[in-house]
Order: C-alpha cells, then sequence, then structure tokens
C-alpha cells in the first residue's frame, strides 16, 4: 500500500507543483483499496474537503497509473496523521512536517498547512523586500498590535506567501497556545459557502471571531463575489474591535483592487500597507546563493562553477519562483548527466527560459546600461541628485523605460527611487524634446536603445 501510495504521491508532485502537493497531498495517507474504491485518510475535515474539491481525479489517475485498480476514493478524517513512510529526499521530510505542521495548527479544522521551507531563515532580505521582512517580523513577535492589519502585496513570486507562512510558523513556535488562522481568500470563500450550504453559519462565525491571529492570503480572490466580502468585513471589523491581529495578501494594494467594496478597501489601508517590490540584482543573487547551497546538500556537493550564479542572477529577471525553478532544473540536469554545472551546461539546459527572459527587457537593465554609458553610479538612477551630469542620464533612463517596456508610469516612478508618475512624465517628455534640437543626445539615446535590444 505504502509503496503505491508513493509512486501516486511523486506522480501528484509532477502534476500539482511541490507547494501544492506539500500542503494538499503530502498530509494524506492511504489505508487501503477495496472493490475499486480507495480508502484515503486525511488528517482534518478541511483539507479532506479541499483536496475531493480539487484533486479527486488527479489523484484516482496516479493511483492506477502507479498500477492499483481504482475506480473511486473515499475518505476519512483521521484521528491522528496516518503514518508517514521512511522519508526519502527532501521534499519528502518537507512534506512530513507540513503534515505534522496541519496537525499541530491552532485550529486544525480551519487553518491552511504550513509549507516547511517558508521560513524567516530561508527568507533573503534585500532592498526591496526589506520594510516586508521586518513588518513581518514584528507581528510574528506578538506584543501589543501596533499596526492593523498588517498587509503585504507584491507582484507574482516575489515572497508573499512565504512571508506569510513564516509570520504564522513563528507565533505558533513562540506561543504554542495561541490560535493562528492561515488561509487562502479562496478557502474563505469556500469554508462560508459551505456554511451556508449545511446551515452551520453560525459556527463558522464562531471559530472565525475565536481566533488570536487572522492571515488571509491572496485577498484580491473575494473581489466581485459579494456575500463573501460582506462576511470578510463582518469577521474583519470583529477581530479588529477585539484588538485581534490580522495579516493580509494580495497582488496589489488595497486601492487597486477592483470590484472591492470601498469599505473593505479602507479597513485594509488602516493599519500597515508594504510592498515587496520586484528584486534587484543583488537580491537575486544573495537569494539564488542560498538556494543553491540547499540544493548542494540536496545533490551531494554538486559543484556550481564561478560566475552561474551571477549570470543568472542578471538574465533571469521574472520573479523568485522561475529563479528558483531554474535552479533545480540545473541541480537536476547535472545531477543526471554527472556535470558540473558551468556556463555551458547552463546554457543548454536553460536555453528556453533564458529566450524568454531576454524579451522582457527590465527597467533595472536600462538603468544599469545608461548609468555605465554615462559613467554615473547606479545609486544615482534612483537618488536624488540634481546636478545635471546625472539628472539628464536619469530621464534617459525614464524615456527609455517607458519606451522600450510595458511598465506604467507609476510602476516607473516607483523604480526610479518611488519618484511620482508625474515626475516621470516630465522626464520623458523633456527628452522627447531635446532629441529634436541636440544631436548628440539623440544620438545618446539610439546607441543606448540599439545596444539594449542587442
Ligand atoms: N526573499 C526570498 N528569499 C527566499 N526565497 C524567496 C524569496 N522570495 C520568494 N522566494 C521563494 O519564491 C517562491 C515564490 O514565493 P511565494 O510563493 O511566496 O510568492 P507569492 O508572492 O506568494 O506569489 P503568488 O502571487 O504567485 O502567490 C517560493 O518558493 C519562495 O520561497
Amino acid at each position: 500500500m505504502n509503496e503505491i501510495w508513493d509512486r501516486a504521491s511523486d506522480a501528484l508532485r509532477d502534476r500539482i507543483g511541490s507547494n501544492n502537493h506539500t500542503a494538499w497531498i503530502a498530509p494524506l495517507g492511504l489505508t487501503g483499496i477495496e472493490s475499486g474504491e480507495a480508502q484515503i485518510s486525511t488528517p482534518t475535515r478541511f483539507i479532506s474537503d479541499w483536496v475531493q474539491r480539487h484533486y479527486a481525479d488527479a489523484i484516482r489517475d496516479a493511483l492506477v497509473k502507479a498500477g492499483a485498480d481504482v475506480a473511486r476514493l473515499s475518505f476519512q478524517v483521521a484521528s491522528a496523521r496516518p503514518k508517514p513512510t521512511a522519508p526519502r529526499a527532501g521534499a519528502k521530510r518537507d512534506a512530513a512536517d507540513a503534515a505534522a505542521e496541519s496537525a499541530r495548527g491552532a485550529d486544525p479544522e480551519m487553518s491552511a498547512p504550513l509549507d516547511a521551507r517558508f521560513t524567516f531563515e530561508n527568507f533573503v532580505v534585500g532592498k526591496p523586500n526589506e520594510l516586508a521582512h521586518a513588518a513581518a517580523r514584528r507581528v510574528a513577535e506578538g506584543g501589543p498590535v501596533t499596526f492593523n492589519p498588517l498587509f503585504l502585496y507584491g507582484g507574482v513570486g516575489l515572497g508573499k506567501t512565504h512571508l506569510m507562512h513564516a509570520i504564522a510558523r513563528e507565533i505558533r513556535a513562540r506561543r504554542p497556545e495561541s490560535r493562528v488562522l492561515y488561509l487562502s481568500a479562496e478557502q474563505f470563500m469556500y469554508r462560508f459557502v459551505q456554511a451556508l450550504r449545511e446551515r452551520t453559519i453560525m459556527d463558522f462565525k464562531e471559530m472565525f471571531r475565536n481566533v488570536e491571529v487572522l492571515m488571509v492570503d491572496d485577498v484580491q480572490f473575494i473581489a466581485g463575489k459579494e456575500s463573501t466580502q460582506e462576511e470578510f468585513f463582518h469577521t474583519f471589523n470583529a477581530l479588529v474591535d477585539q484588538g485581534k491581529q490580522i495579516v493580509i495578501s494580495a497582488d496589489r494594494a488595497p486601492g487597486e483592487i477592483k470590484d472591492m467594496e470601498d469599505r473593505i478597501k479602507s479597513r485594509l489601508q488602516c493599519g500597515l500597507v508594504v510592498d515587496l517590490h520586484p528584486t534587484d540584482y543583488e537580491l537575486r543573487l544573495g537569494i539564488l546563493q542560498s538556494k543553491a547551497d540547499a540544493f548542494r546538500a540536496q545533490y551531494s556537493g554538486l559543484q556550481i562553477a564561478p560566475g552561474v550564479l551571477e549570470f543568472l542572477a542578471h538574465r533571469i529577471t521574472s520573479n523568485v519562483r522561475v529563479l528558483e525553478g531554474a535552479l533545480q532544473r540545473l541541480f537536476a540536469f547535472a545531477s543526471l548527466v554527472g556535470r558540473e554545472i558551468d556556463m555551458e551546461l547552463t546554457q543548454d539546459c536553460l536555453a528556453d527560459i533564458l529566450r524568454s527572459s531576454d524579451r522582457k527587457l527590465s527597467i533595472e537593465d536600462i538603468q544599469r546600461k545608461v548609468a555605465e554609458h554615462y559613467n554615473i553610479r547606479l545609486s544615482d538612477m534612483v537618488g536624488q541628485k540634481r546636478v545635471r551630469t546625472i539628472a539628464r542620464p536619469r530621464q534617459v533612463a525614464m524615456y527609455l523605460a517607458k519606451q522600450m517596456t510595458t511598465r506604467s508610469l507609476p510602476e516607473i516612478g516607483r523604480r526610479f527611487g518611488g519618484r511620482d508618475h508625474t515626475t516621470i512624465m516630465h522626464g520623458v517628455r523633456k527628452i522627447e524634446e531635446l532629441c529634436c534640437e541636440d544631436h548628440g543626445l539623440a544620438e545618446d539615446v539610439q546607441l543606448l536603445r540599439r545596444a539594449l535590444e542587442a
């Protein structure tokens, strides 16, 4: 039984990704198969419902592919966690940890499992995320609630979920008795709808109003869902009134979430709103170094040639998930072919990722190139110096960022040291005007554009 489940579980990890696998599949166990029915044990009813709703077909397919004669699944909530099979690889251990974590949660019926890798220790801090990290740490330390809610937002794959899990884990470690409820907004909605359907709405309300820390990930999900928003609003207010901490994450700032009621937006804004900025080169390199150390341990000492991590940090600028995936692929490939990870292997193995990131020119690339061209410091691009020898190149970079990327003016403003979009617009217009009368400058701009397109 264990062997079949191990095979199915491995196949499921490939199919649904390791984060989902750790959260939802790892806590399950296969207890038996009878007349075509596979009996699956789950630690909580919440996990059971969620898995049946999202992964039932995938699990059945995986079991069949693993050689089991299965047509249906049945789920039982086990009082204790199913016995884990012997951990084989790092991922398996993480999964077992995550399952244990879910069993330990303040309210296992409600809280979503935490990913064991998403800790503060594993979170690399740099300029773009230092404020978010500091605020997350502060909340995790406990003490009097100073800002409520903490609202973390940022683009795809920049570490919001990682920080949310780290906060929940740290609070539970420091104060095991405190009731920390962590779930995604989608799960909140699902629980709410289920409570309506089963006429258990009073239990639902009581459960949510009795937590000490409520953490809701990806809150933008409830935009446009009126009754869920309404319920969320009441839950939110009840907890704030009781002085309970709330932590929210979203992919954009509260004011920018469309189809979200104004009263909720304004509630979300009344604590501390911090964003995770897109990574810069130094942060990417730091993350790569830290992840490479972890992979080295997992792949028993595989070596990386000097310059490879720097190359990746420079070339893959999209998000940390892609960066991590690239490194994972490099290690897996290198261990398969028994070679060191050098430039040649990197270029071969990551050709697709490198090609697609080639097409996406980042604002930082532009700033770097322009700074090099005018022989000024990269930090001057985001700094406040107003002397013309610095202000003009900065405006050239603003102009090229507007022309050569799809970023909006406010986004460009953020990448130029948090400047207002009107400053960027002014810079862009200035260069357009000057190019008509100053041939030297027009030539510079052309030259830079060609270099950036190359
Ligand atoms: N600063 C960091 N240090 C280490 N790992 C990081 C950092 N930022 C992100 N990651 C890793 O990148 C991956 C994606 O992060 P995460 O899932 O937290 O992103 P997210 O912002 O929640 O994205 P999404 O909007 O897609 O949900 C995770 O594996 C996470 O551990």
